[in-house]
């Protein structure tokens, strides 16, 4: 077996994919300080399975994975691969080549191993390579390093080379793993004997628990044996009189029935035969309301009668036909008369009544037209008063020009006395009424500035206002202000707009020579109808203009917007045509004043004239009306004596002929036959109520006895009802305790109990039985579970704590044998590099003798090992007490020796030469060669020496900086190179 190539990509300074090819012999790597040779041993070391990060020269595992150079950036993985050739089969599986790979990703950590491209465990590759020598700490890697520690080291330190080389390692590792499973055993029984011995503490009260639930269960098995039996014969017994109780019940409900039938029919005849006697009682007590009348209208007409006889007689002697004729006729003269005048009297009250009321209205609407004219008038003096007053203010506006500022004041009185003065602008404007108060709003404070001529006039008047401290002004002098206009395109735009009434200045008149003042403060001011429009005018010109409207808002220069509602102007623009239209108003409304007054006369004369006719009026009606009343009062009473007299005189008439008697007689007659015929009819129905009665009473009777009967029925019912109920109870009871108590369907228990007891003996024993259950006291049933359970568990731990025990001393007797195998293996194997060891270090060192010693000859299994030696000429000396160069050479002695005693298939050594003096170079390098025909030689050397037995040389370089790359080299290059290197 040997190495054939390792494949490097990213791995340290291989930042490129390199292939280094290898072959059986010695292989050199030589190239300048830190150019990466010693990162090829590294890789090997890493893909043999190294975890130690410190042993790969690193702080971190991410430390291998190509980190980047100035020209180069990091890489995120890093990856070797070791390819052996395998032919012999030494290593033990069924290839003829063996790929190890093993990858690291910087982005997690995370490592691969692959083995012949397959992913696989660490553990694989290090079970893979255990038996070949190549392992982690097996002799495959010797670095400068190794050599040095390995002679400085202590003894015990030193034992791990030998025992690689006795082949210990994999029972050393067997044991450990032994002793471990060995420590889980222990662990493991303890645990079990534990469990154990507290199962064995539950074990005794449990079964004593037991034994007592046994007892409980048979006891209740017998119980219910007994019970169940008394149970079944009990259902039967309940059952069978549970039916004969129904079929009475069902007799007796039949003959109950039949019974209210009876009732019923009964009492219903009852109800018919009462319905009949009320009717009749209505009856009799209609006829005897009606024979009450009866018999009042014959009392009434015997008593009339009575009275008529003699009231005929009583006329008839007393009154004389002929004079009573006499009184009629002359009364109804005096009616005649009396109704005439009675009527006139009434025609002229109501003609009387008619004017007086003609003259209240009259009277009404006069009062209402002076008081309204006496409201107008007072009125029209309130207008009068505030005009007046405004009057004198408007005069005194203009005449005194009190609507103006102090110094405006002060100029206009001194005009005269002063150059120049052309007035102020407010006066020199006129407009019609329609335009004012746009104008005002245009012209705002500058309605007071003073026109003047001159630029020097102007600051005349000013010099006059401060000398005199006459306040102040402003000046508007003609010759200096310049004129403002809108611009074309603005005007333009202006008159296709909506609502554009001109631009303020053509709506004014003023003296010619005031234009350019007029220009300059109104020449650029537009004149709208409304806000709205105002607004768009502004808009449409960009607001560069100010805007007014006809009720007085203002769009200023820059959009702003003022409006509301305005104080009465004072200003002399509007204050002149004020006054004239005032004074016009005053001399109408005096005017007026003298018409309503004189009309106001009049109505008070009118006034007078309707009242003194009323009066009269009112007087005249007040007579007629007492006249009228007392002519009804005398109508009335000769009405009156005219009928009375009319009466009598027929009543005489109607006496002498007897026709009212003979009336009154046949009246009479009747009405006592009525009374006849209903004394009788009454008779016969009380007659046949009488009847009613008694059949009444004889049903009254038969229902009394049927009722009774009824009663004893239901009662006897009621009994059974009851008998019944508590059988069905006591048959419920028996079939819920078969139910719950036994889980049994009483078909069931009468099937599997059906026996013949003795009611009365089995109902003692059962009462036997339940005392003996009582006596029991606490039973836990479920421990008869419980026990089970249990025992069955301790019976099982107890077999494991058996098994256990055995595979506890199975383990020691292991750990035993291996202990012999690796002492035996050990001393054997140490004997043999002792002797070899002395072989090597005399042909090395040219003489003297060298030994290896046992640290502790009384424990194989751990001592440690030393060396002594004696170079030629030297005495024997511990080898931690020799030069460098020597304890190298005796180092590299032992290495030999080892190596003679165990070869291994590949070693690479990494300038383990390098302390030494050219002799010992040259015999170190003999040495390779003699062994290089069992073992592969890597060797990253410097040395001359060593390069010229090398059957191969690589030059290491780093053409690209910070990236190795390895080229195939003769011997003269790789002497150059080491040498440029030194
Ligand atoms: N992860 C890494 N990425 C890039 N370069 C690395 C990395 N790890 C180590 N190196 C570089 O590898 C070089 C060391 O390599 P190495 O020790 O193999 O050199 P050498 O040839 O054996 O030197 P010497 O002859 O002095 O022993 C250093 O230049 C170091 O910067």
């Amino acid at each position: 077996m040997y190495l054939k190539r390792i494949e490097l990509h990213g791995f340290k300074s291989f930042a490129d994919k390199s292939v280094i090819e290898f072959q059986p012999g010695i292989t050199g790597i030589v190239g300048p300080n830190g150019c990466g040779k010693s990162n090829i041993s590294d890789a090997v070391r890493w893909v043999l399975g190294e975890q130690s990060v410190k042993s790969l020269r690193g702080s971190n595992m991410s430390d291998v994975i190509f980190n980047g150079s100035e020209d180069r950036k990091a890489q995120n993985v890093a990856e070797v691969t070791l390819v052996f050739d395998n032919e012999d089969r030494f290593m033990n599986v069924d290839y003829n080549e063996v790929e190890l790979t093993r990858r690291l990703y910087r982005q997690n950590n995370e490592a691969e191993y692959l083995i012949n491209k397959e992913p696989c465990r660490l553990k694989d590759i290090v079970d893979l390579i255990m038996d070949t020598g190549l392992g982690r700490d097996s002799l495959s890697i010797i670095s400068q390093g190794n050599i040095s520690t390995f002679a400085d080291s202590k003894p015990e330190e030193r034992r791990g080379m030998f025992e690689e080389a006795a082949g210990v390692a994999k029972y050393k590792k067997r044991k450990l793993e032994s002793i471990r499973k060995l420590e889980r055993t222990k662990d493991n029984l303890d645990r079990v004997e534990d469990i154990c011995l507290e199962l064995e503490k539950q074990l005794s009260p449990l079964k004593r628990q037991k034994e007592k639930a046994e007892i409980y269960v048979d006891l209740k098995n017998q119980l219910q044996s007994v019970e169940v039996s008394v149970l079944v014969k009990g259902i039967e017994s309940l059952s069978t009189s549970l039916k004969d109780l129904n079929q009475s019940l069902d007799l007796l409900d039949k003959e109950k029935v039949t019974i209210e039938g009876q009732i019923l029919i009964n009492e219903q005849q009852n109800e018919s035969l009462k319905k009949k006697m009320f009717d009749l009682d209505q009856e009799v007590n209609a006829l005897q309301g009606k024979l009450l009348t009866a018999m009042n209208n014959v009392n009434q007409l015997e008593t009339q009668k009575v009275e008529i006889d003699a009231n005929r007689k009583h006329i008839l002697e007393t009154t004389n036909k002929e004079d009573l004729q006499a009184r009629i006729e002359q009364l109804k003269a005096i009616l005649q008369d009396a109704i005439s005048e009675y009527n006139d009297r009434v025609h002229r009250y109501n003609e009387t009544k008619e004017e007086k009321m003609t003259l209240e209205a009259a009277q009404e609407k006069n009062r209402a037209q002076m008081n309204n004219l006496r409201q107008s008038i007072e009125n029209l003096n309130l207008q009068l008063h505030n005009d007046r007053h405004r009057k004198e203010q408007l005069v005194d506006l203009i005449e005194n020009k009190t609507g103006y500022s102090y110094g405006v004041r002060s100029i206009i009185k001194a005009k005269d006395s002063m150059q120049g003065i052309v007035g102020v602008l407010g006066d020199l404007l006129e407009t019609a009424p329609e335009y004012e108060t746009a104008l005002s709003v245009a012209l705002g404070s500058a309605v007071q500035f003073v026109v003047t001529k001159q630029d020097e006039d102007a600051r005349n008047a000013i010099r006059f206002l401060k000398n005199n401290k006459s306040g102040r002004a402003t000046f508007l002098p003609i010759t200096t202000m310049k004129e403002r206009h809108l611009r074309e395109e603005h005007l333009l735009v202006c008159q296709n707009t909506k609502g554009f009434l001109g631009v303020m200045s053509d709506f004014v008149k003023y003296p010619q020579e005031i234009q350019r003042i007029v220009d300059n403060q109104l020449g650029h001011v537009i004149v709208a109808d409304t806000l709205d429009h105002a607004s768009l005018l502004s808009k449409a010109t960009f607001a560069r203009y100010k805007v007014v409207t006809l009720d007085g808002e203002v769009i200023n220069v820059g959009g702003s917007l003022t409006g509301g509602s305005l104080k009465q102007s004072t200003s002399l623009l509007t204050s002149k045509r004020e006054l004239e239209l005032l004074v016009e108003k005053i001399r109408q409304s005096e005017k007026d004043m003298t018409q309503k007054k004189a009309k106001l006369n009049e109505l008070d004369n009118l006034a007078r004239e309707i009242s003194h006719n009323l009066l009269q009026k009112q007087m005249s009606f007040a007579k007629l009306e007492l006249v009228v009343t007392n002519k009804k009062s005398e109508l009335q009473i000769a009405k009156s004596e005219y009928e009375s007299l009319t009466h009598q005189s027929v009543e005489l008439s109607e006496m002498e002929k007897g026709t009212e008697n003979n009336h009154l007689l046949q009246e009479l007659n009747e009405a006592k036959k009525i009374r006849d015929r209903l004394t009788e009819s009454i008779q016969a129905k009380r007659e046949l109520r009488m009847s009613f009665v008694n059949e009444n009473d004889q049903l009254e009777d038969a229902l009394k006895m049927t009722r009774a009967h009824l009663r004893e029925i239901q009662a006897d019912m009621t009994q059974k009802q009851v008998d019944k109920a508590k059988q069905e109870t006591e048959l419920n009871n028996h079939l819920q305790r078969l139910n719950e108590e036994y889980k049994m369907t009483f078909e069931f228990a009468k099937e599997e109990y059906s026996q013949e007891v003795n009611m009365q003996k089995a109902k003692e024993e059962v009462r036997l039985l339940r005392h003996q259950i009582e006596s029991l006291g606490h039973v836990n049933l479920q421990a008869i579970e419980d026990y089970q359970e249990v025992s069955t568990r301790y019976e099982t731990l107890n077999h494991q704590r058996l098994d256990l025990i055995h595979a506890q001393d199975s383990i020691l007797k292991a750990i035993d044998e291996m202990d012999e195998i690796m002492i035996s293996r050990f001393s054997e194997t140490f004997e043999k590099i002792n002797h070899e060891f002395n072989i090597v270090f005399r042909n090395l060192f040219g003489g003297g003798k060298a030994k290896l010693k046992y640290s502790d000859p009384d424990n194989i299994l751990e001592t440690g090992v030393d060396i002594d030696v004696q170079p030629p000429g030297k005495a024997v000396q511990n080898i931690t007490l020799f030069s460098g160069g020597e304890k190298a050479l005796i180092a590299i002695s032992c290495l030999f020796a080892i190596l003679r005693v165990r070869p291994v298939p590949m070693c690479i050594l990494d300038e383990v030469e390098a302390a030494l003096d050219v002799a010992n170079v040259e015999r170190f390098a003999k040495y390779l060669r003699e062994f290089s025909g069992q073992t592969q030689f890597i060797v990253v050397t410097h040395r001359e020496g060593t390069m010229e037995e090398c059957d191969l040389l690589y030059g290491a370089t780093m053409q690209q900086k910070g990236v190795t790359k390895l080229v195939s080299v003769k011997l003269k290059d790789a002497i150059d190179l080491a040498q440029n290197a030194s």
